[in-house]
């Protein structure tokens, strides 16, 4: 299997070399060739198998470069139980990403029982094992370079602590965090690692990381590689759950099922729009915004206004004020058809967008308006009001406490779900992660595991810095011994 770019001017390439990359040489975000399909046969055999089992049959599918016995060696140490128990007291936790019934027809997929309580550990904890193993080989080293709105940060700095060759320098949105979030990562005193707290939101955040890796020289002086969602790395490893969920949630393979996704960079609803492309009977995906709702407004109106960090939102659901979604790009590259200048053409009118009156791009009306609804999307937004409702209406009626982005997905799912499909809510993060909503939702705290207790004391360390690429490149310099 080869990677190509969106903006189709880069060289075809493996998984293992596309892992270290990140970007695109070109500027695009890498996705396969073609996707591969699952067979009818295929979905009837992965029915049962254990999580480690199914992430090694769906990613033997990617990962064709790893030799087999290696990759299902990572994914098994992977995906144990030790590593996915972080969860509620009746969590199972040999599921990995147990489903939790509300009621027959309504689930939530748990899939933040991981070390830093939230989904992103289900694709990080697998990549800092799948980097260790590509270094390893290639007697390399790799200094990472990330965005965080809250906790892409926290996951890739607990899976890359002590690993060999590894360097990570996060940067973060100065002030805009939880103070469980914050605590998480800026306490961390590792050597290896370096929080970088931004004067801005996360959208500049991830310019900077897309400015210094589309400085080529710089890139590979420095062998600067990525863990956000731009990596394709991350974003297979999300594909796998929706397998899990479908297969928890369903008696058999002719059934269809909706999915909702609390979105942001629109990693997370990536993966299952790339699960439903290879043939994973998913008949809805529930794109969920918070206020910052840029990609709720495109799947209503075909108008893609990406708006400026000026009139990007600090919401109660903070790990989603974004409001220029990198993956997004993906999603767009099929929906045109495969066509990277097309993608060009549209991204060189986002990079120029001045104002956010105006659209960047708009599809109404045009063959790519049409296509969409093949895609099964459907869209709603949830404000902060909402989230404080549905987070006392879930705790009252079933007694299940979720946090303020699940939430959001909860109630944007219930709004929009077709009749008669089952629907899977993704549980995107405890809701130990956002003490201060959920006290004023419920006028008490969630529980926390015993290891995290009182984190908020523990001393930090952080570096701020204004948006601005040459005092983020002399710091990563100065911070790489010769
Ligand atoms: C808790 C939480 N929920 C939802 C999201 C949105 O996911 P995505 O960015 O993959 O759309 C994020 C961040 O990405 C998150 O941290
Ligand atoms: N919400 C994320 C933002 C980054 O998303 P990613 O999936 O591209 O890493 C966060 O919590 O940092």
């Amino acid at each position: 299997m080869k990677y190509i770019s969106t903006r189709g001017q880069s060289p075809a390439k493996t998984f293992t070399e596309i892992l270290l990359a990140g970007l695109a040489p070109d500027g695009g975000l890498y996705l396969p060739e073609e996707y591969p399909q699952v067979t009818r046969a295929e979905l009837d055999a992965w029915r049962t198998l254990s999580y480690a089992d199914l992430a090694y049959a769906v990613l033997s599918k990617f990962a064709t470069d790893i030799p087999a016995a290696d990759l299902q060696a990572i994914v098994a140490r992977t995906y144990t139980a030790d590593i996915y128990n972080n969860g509620r007291a009746d969590s199972d936790f040999s599921q990995i990403t147990p489903l939790r019934t509300l009621v027959p027809g309504v689930h939530i997929l748990e899939l933040s029982n991981g070390p830093t309580l939230a989904f992103k550990d289900m694709a990080m904890q697998l990549l800092g094992n799948l980097f260790e193993y590509a270094l390893d080989k290639q007697h390399q080293e790799l200094n990472i370079l990330g965005a965080t709105s809250g906790d892409t940060g926290s996951a890739a700095e607990y899976a890359m602590r002590g690993k060999r060759g590894i360097r990570v320098f996060m940067l973060s949105p100065n002030g805009k965090m939880s103070a469980f979030q914050r605590a998480q990562m800026y306490s961390l005193q590792d050597e290896n690692i370096h929080n970088i707290a931004i004067n801005g939101m996360f959208d500049d955040a991830q310019d900077m990381v897309k400015a210094v890796s589309n400085d080529h020289a710089y890139k590979a002086a420095h062998k600067i590689g990525t863990v956000n969602s731009i990596n394709w790395g991350r974003v297979s490893a999300q594909i796998v759950y929706y397998f899990k969920g479908y297969f928890a949630a369903t008696q058999s393979n002719d059934e269809q099922v909706a999915f909702s996704v609390p979105s942001g960079n629109f990693g997370n609803i990536c993966a299952g729009h790339i699960a439903r492309m290879m043939g994973l009977p998913i008949g809805q995906l529930i794109l969920a915004t918070n206020e910052n709702d840029v990609l709720d407004e495109f799947f209503r109106t075909g108008a893609y206004r990406p708006r400026g960090t000026d009139h990007t939102y600090q919401t109660s659901s903070p790990s989603m004020d974004i409001s220029k979604a990198s993956n997004f790009e993906r999603f767009v590259y099929d929906l045109v058809g495969r066509d990277g200048e097309k993608v060009r053409e549209f991204w060189s009118r986002v990079d120029a967008a001045s104002s956010t009156d105006t659209a960047a791009f708009d599809i109404k009306g045009s063959d790519c308006w049409h296509e969409l609804a093949k895609f099964k999307f459907s869209s709603g937004k949830s404000t902060h009001l909402d989230r404080l409702k549905t987070i006392r209406e879930l705790w009252e009626e079933y007694g299940v406490m979720v946090d303020p982005h699940t939430a959001d997905g909860l109630k944007v799912g219930l709004e929009q779900r077709r009749p008669g499909l089952p629907l899977i809510c993704l549980e995107t993060a405890l809701p130990a992660k956002f003490e201060e909503t959920i006290v004023e939702a419920l006028g008490r705290k969630p529980e926390r595991p015993e290891s995290m207790m009182g984190i908020e004391e523990l001393p930090q360390k952080v570096e701020v810095m204004d948006a601005d690429v040459m005092q983020l490149k002399a710091f990563i310099s100065a911070h790489i011994p010769n």
